[in-house]
């Protein structure tokens, strides 16, 4: 679990959620988290006005690059019931993998468990948190979709054709590094995964997005992740408070 990112102070510079118009970015529809149940008070096609605009920039640099192409989304801002909801979800995804789910059904979440059964939980947390952000409610620590400032996209062509990543967004295996193919050899699909993986950082971190270490779709701005990544002192987005986007007090946060 990589969380050193989560030092860094945040100084809020206070830019509204705006809605991403779907004309400019396609989306990955039923949303994916929707479908599953998680409880969103409001869209979740929404980023913090900067990082909107930096969105456009990266598709302006990949549209120079690869007419027609396009950045399409499979998740932005995500609020922190949401944040818990997933994580909590897999959980009990792999602790059923590994056939010990029975201290959870008591618990309503991680801390919960933490309490109750230190033992699993030490055995399921860094494989949880190896790809999710933590759903801590202190608002120095906020997961990074819940700032209005991080985004989970893929590639498609001019037909709306999925391009080729080598694995699917929320792929939760070693395919996710972004680096995972960078030995292919020329002429191979491996080497064509790579390219395209190359294609979206570059026009993602020429517009100012950092990536996240180790899953290729992931990329935020102003966040402290990205904070950390470029060294910046301070982070320019904390989390949205629930009370500003009129979202229900989360639930199961223990
Ligand atoms: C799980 C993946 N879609 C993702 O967004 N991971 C980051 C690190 C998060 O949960 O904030
Ligand atoms: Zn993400």
């Amino acid at each position: 679990m990589r969380t050193d990112y989560l030092n860094i102070p945040i100084r809020d510079c206070g830019e509204p959620l705006q809605e991403i118009p779907e004309s400019a970015f396609p989306r990955v529809t039923p949303h994916p988290y929707r479908a599953v149940g998680a409880p969103y008070a409001g869209s979740p096609w929404r980023l913090r006005s900067g990082a909107l605009s930096a969105l456009y920039r990266a598709q302006s640099l990949l549209s120079a690059r690869r007419p027609g192409w396009r950045i399409a989304l499979f998740d932005a801002y995500r609020p922190l019931a949401v944040q818990h909801f997933m994580v909590w979800d897999a959980f009990r995804r792999e602790a059923q993998a590994m056939g010990c789910f029975t201290s959870l059904a008591s618990c309503v979440g991680p801390d919960a468990l933490e309490r109750l059964d230190p033992e699993i939980y030490a055995l399921l947390a860094p494989k949880v948190y190896r790809f999710w952000g933590i759903p801590d409610p202190d608002p120095c620590r906020p997961p990074p979709h819940s700032t209005g400032a991080a985004i989970d996209c893929k590639l498609v062509d001019g037909e709306g054709r999925d391009v080729p990543m080598g694995g699917p967004v929320d792929d939760f295996t070693d395919c996710a590094i972004p680096d995972f193919f960078a030995s292919a050899l020329p002429g191979t699909p491996e080497y064509l995964y790579h390219q395209n993986r190359e294609l979206l950082v570059s026009a993602m971190t020429q517009a100012g997005f950092a990536q996240h270490v180790g899953e290729w779709w992931h990329f935020s701005i102003g966040d402290q992740m990205w904070a950390y990544a470029l060294g910046a002192e301070h982070a320019l987005y904390g989390r949205i408070p629930d009370a500003a986007i009129g979202a229900p007090a989360p639930t199961g946060l223990d």
